[in-house]
């Protein structure tokens, strides 16, 4: 559908001066303003039938506190700088759209703690630090295939996310008011987020609770390898306190730094531009004169698989914001393309200044990776890569459920990893759609749940998540395979339900 061109409407713009300043640096873009994507084609454009009001509301989140600040900014450019450059992996992951209503303490802190115990995982296997950013405090809106929907012979707005409109069908108008109870559920999320990273307790938690869950899983597997991991951890913590400090918290504490950073980074789909403008701080950096614009409704932001035309409104905004930015990579994606976007989005060739989040399908990655690693490495940008094994694998059931299978997931990944090992360019982490509660919406994984299953706690407002069992599951799997194991053969998956899953011997 195509898009329009947005009226001039001036709210970030009030913040920021309308020509740059003299004395800027090669590191400026000149030619680029806060609200130069309104002469660009914005596609998922979301069409308000009252605009006064639009502007009420998002004058208002112009003028109240942002959400994350310019310093939390610049120190998440710098562990996506490390990643990029094989310093770190990342663990990215969160609900495919959150939701008003799940806008609780259970269900935040089930997300962090998920995140946290899948990182402890992988650091035992690939040995390096984990950086976890969460797809949260602010994933409120939504790209859709098809922009309405015919139900009982009627055509409504499909559901783009809570901060646009309403699942029932009664309250399928955009509404402008919902953009600012976004703004204010993402505030509150970040702030118990904020109030657990200050907490050594979940950390804690979260080690207990592997063994939590190895009890709660009747898989051989999952439960030896639990606690194998388990052990493993404890071992660390020895060697640490054998190492000088003989307290078993202080080694605690290093391993937490060894597994990555404390603070969890907030993201979310720069898809409604207009409130992502409203959101710009615009600083005027001391030393090199640059004029920076932070975008602070999120530490980092991603352009969308349907929005990241070379040309559209979306990677214009995108160019000019100083936060780490990602963008959805599918299998139409051309080499050639590939390496025109990041020219755009990465013209000073800054390590991890871009992440690419390839979403191929299981059945795409040895045919399209290659030539897009290829043509990246030629290029000289350095991005860092994600695998997002979940957006190329959707399929619907017969009875029309939206689901993914942890195998076709899991199968993704390891391509991805064999792909970019051969080609000396190490994949630097997983871009998921998991959930740290007890839903039913992907089948396979460690309890084989099958379709017939899913209709026991299928809650997503749009793409089926990982519950924290598969979610688990799936980081024991990433680990022995960063550290050499491969246990691909072993998967359950529907499509075999009945395929026991053998355990492989625990390494020495
Ligand atoms: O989260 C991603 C997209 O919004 C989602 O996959 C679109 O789903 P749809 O095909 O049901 O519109
Ligand atoms: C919309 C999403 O993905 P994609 O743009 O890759 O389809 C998403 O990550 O929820
Ligand atoms: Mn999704």
């Amino acid at each position: 559908m195509p898009g329009i061109t947005r009226p001039a409407l001036s709210v970030a713009a009030s913040k920021a001066p309308s020509q740059p300043a003299k004395t800027l640096s090669a590191n400026e873009n000149l030619d680029w303003h806060p609200t130069s994507w309104r002469s660009k084609q914005l596609d998922q454009d979301i069409v308000y039938p009252d605009e006064g009001k639009l502007y009420q509301a998002l004058s208002k989140i112009n003028r109240l506190p942002g959400l994350v600040t310019p310093a939390e900014i610049e120190r998440a450019r710098e562990d996506y700088a490390r990643g990029a450059r094989g310093e770190a992996f990342f663990i990215h992951g969160g609900d495919c759209a959150e939701a008003f209503d799940e806008c609780n303490e259970e269900h935040i802190s089930a997300q962090l703690r998920v995140l946290l115990q899948m990182s402890l995982v992988i650091f035992l296997g690939a040995k390096i630090p984990i950086v976890r950013v969460g797809r949260i405090a602010g994933q409120y809106a939504k790209p859709r295939s098809k922009l309405t929907e015919v139900v009982d012979g009627r055509e409504y707005p499909s559901f783009r996310g809570d901060s646009v409109n309403g699942v029932a069908l009664h309250d399928r108008q955009p509404n402008p008011e919902r953009l600012l109870a976004a703004h204010f559920h993402s505030s509150l999320t970040l702030n118990y987020l904020r109030s657990l990273n200050c907490e050594q307790r979940i950390f804690h938690a979260a080690i207990g609770e592997l063994d939590f869950h190895a009890e709660s899983i009747v898989d051989d597997v999952l439960r030896l390898n639990a606690y194998k991991f388990h052990a493993r951890i404890e071992d660390v913590m020895l060697a640490s306190a054998r190492q000088g400090d003989a307290s078993a918290v202080k080694s605690l504490e290093r391993l937490q730094e060894a597994v990555g950073s404390e603070m969890l980074w907030t993201s979310h789909e720069a898809l409604n531009i207009p409130v992502e403008e409203a959101s710009i701080r615009t600083v005027l950096h001391a030393s090199t004169g640059d004029l920076r614009h932070y975008n602070t409704s999120a530490h980092m932001l991603w352009i969308g698989e349907r929005t990241r035309q070379l040309e559209g409104a979306h990677v214009e905004f995108m160019r000019g914001i100083r936060n780490p930015i990602g963008c959805k990579v599918g299998p139409s994606m051309q080499p050639a393309e590939l390496v025109e976007l990041l020219d755009k989005l990465d013209p000073h060739f800054e390590d991890g200044r871009v992440t690419l989040i390839t979403r191929l399908g299981v059945d795409n990655v040895e045919r399209f990776l290659p030539a897009l690693i290829n043509a990246v490495q030629k290029s000289g940008h350095c991005p860092l890569w994600l695998c997002d094994p979940c957006h190329g694998n959707g399929k619907t059931t017969s009875t029309g459920v939206k689901t993914r299978d942890f195998a076709d997931m899991f199968g993704e990944i390891e391509k991805c990893i064999s792909v970019h090992g051969a080609l000396g360019n190490p994949l630097g982490g997983l871009h998921l759609e998991l959930t740290g509660d007890k839903v039913t919406e992907c089948t396979g994984g460690c309890i084989p749940l099958a379709e017939d299953g899913l209709g026991a706690a299928y809650k997503t407002l749009c793409d089926p998540r990982l519950n924290a069992e598969q979610s688990l599951h799936l980081a024991l799997l990433v680990s022995r395979r960063l550290e050499g194991d491969n246990l691909h053969s072993h998967l359950v998956s529907t499509a075999n339900p009945a395929a026991k899953f053998v355990p492989s011997t625990p390494a020495a």
